[in-house]
């Protein structure tokens, strides 16, 4: 099984492109949320055994969407059982403004991870902020908790801005190298 499992909700396939440059980056395995908020067995006994968890979910009214919440209670008796005590975790956020309320949607990812005893990788870029700022610069959005990501209200998967998605693969390298140095030797 893969070291590190990105496990995402994404209704329109936006947040699916994200995860997918941060599991990139990772060199992680893609774990789905479904339209109804499940896994399948085989997909919990993946997030289980792996060293690293990275959250993904769409900013939907200020929070995380509603089938990633379902999915986060459904870790309750994980959570319970101390089954992911001192994994590494990260996460990341999409949506359509570039605020949006994202901070609160990365807030509930990282709560989550705190939750379950984890260890948070921060973003760990500097935002590009400057007036010469361009779509392909990373991390434009100036995140540090995580990685935000703005996907236009009329943008569709493939116009994401490419330095958002180049974030996303710096981000998920981040998360290996850090997993990396917390493994057994
Ligand atoms: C029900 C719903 C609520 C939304 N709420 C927000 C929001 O609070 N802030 C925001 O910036 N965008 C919001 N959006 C826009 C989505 O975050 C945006 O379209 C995102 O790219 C969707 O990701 P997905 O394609 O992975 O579902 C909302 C969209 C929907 C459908």
């Amino acid at each position: 099984m893969a070291d590190i499992i990105v496990v995402y909700h994404s209704g329109f396939g936006h947040t699916k492109k994200v995860a997918e440059h941060v599991a990139q980056g990772a060199a992680a395995e893609l774990v789905a949320i479904s339209e109804n908020g499940e896994l399948t067995e085989a997909d919990w006994a993946k997030l289980n055994a792996a060293k690293a968890i990275v959250f993904g979910s769409p900013t939907y009214m200020g929070n995380v969407s509603w089938q990633f919440k379902k999915f986060a209670d459904a870790t309750s008796r994980i959570w319970y059982n101390r089954g992911w005590q001192d994994k590494i975790f990260g996460g990341f956020t999409n949506s359509a403004s570039p605020v949006g309320d994202k901070g609160l949607t990365l807030s509930a990812l990282q709560t989550l991870a705190s939750q379950h005893g984890g260890l948070w990788v921060s973003l760990g870029q500097l935002p590009s902020n400057t007036k010469a700022t361009q779509p392909t610069d990373p991390n434009t959005l100036g995140g540090s908790v995580g990685l935000l990501v703005q996907s236009p209200a009329d943008a569709s998967v493939d116009e994401i801005p490419q330095g958002h998605l180049d974030t996303a693969v710096a981000y998920g390298k981040r998360i290996a190298a850090i997993s990396a140095r917390f493994s057994a030797a």
